[in-house]
């Protein structure tokens, strides 16, 4: 990302809204934006094999694995506002697990992207089944959108939650169930 080309961007903006690029209070503001705007957007420079980093390790778990809470801040690509929630990851070894750090790092790779919380959670599901060879694998997401909180139909207390399973969780009613009751208790 050029930051200088945003940061011109972000002082066109403040201008177009009516405010005073130039009054002390919002001097530098577009190029902090344009950092912030880098920050969440990082995702782009980033992939799965420099994110796992060869951390997959051998193993004769066939439990099921889930990583709960996983907080996730996006950014809806029909506004740019963010939107907010909880990431549940599991899946069912199948001789490989991998490594702890991942899977959140995995989760913030596709939400430091412009998204939409279906394609993310979809996202996310596809890469851990492709790095770990799982037997299945279910993703849960929970968030809240600010685009529909602080404009729009202005719903505070609305959110949306969005699934993808695959293998045995979509597969196995029990299995399916069982996560779903884990990472509700
Ligand atoms: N399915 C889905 N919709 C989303 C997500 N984020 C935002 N949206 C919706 O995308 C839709 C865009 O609708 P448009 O009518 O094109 O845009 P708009 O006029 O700003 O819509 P309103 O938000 O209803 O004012 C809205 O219904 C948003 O609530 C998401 O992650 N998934
Ligand atoms: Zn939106």
């Amino acid at each position: 990302m050029d930051i200088s080309a945003v940061t011109q961007h972000y002082r066109g903006i403040i201008d177009e809204i009516g405010e005073d690029a130039d009054r002390e209070g919002l001097l530098r503001t577009p190029q902090r934006a344009a950092k912030a705007m880098q920050f969440l957007t990082q995702g782009y420079q980033q992939s799965v094999e420099e994110i796992v980093n060869g951390a997959i390790f051998a193993s004769a778990n066939s439990e099921m694995v889930i990583v709960r809470d996983v907080e996730l801040y996006s950014m809806c690509e029909h506004h740019m506002l963010p939107f907010i929630g909880r990431a549940h990851v599991a899946y069912i070894p199948d001789g490989r697990v991998i490594g702890l750090s991942k899977i959140p790092r995995i989760v913030d790779m596709y939400a430091r992207r412009l998204q939409i919380q279906e394609n993310l959670t979809q996202e996310i599901g596809e890469t851990i089944q492709q790095v770990t060879g799982a037997v299945g694998v279910a993703v849960v997401i929970d968030a809240k959108h600010l685009c529909a909180m602080m404009r729009g139909v202005e719903k505070q207390n609305s959110s949306m939650t969005t699934s993808w399973m695959n293998g045995r969780f979509r597969d196995d009613p029990r299995t399916r169930s069982e996560f779903l009751t884990l990472i509700r208790s």
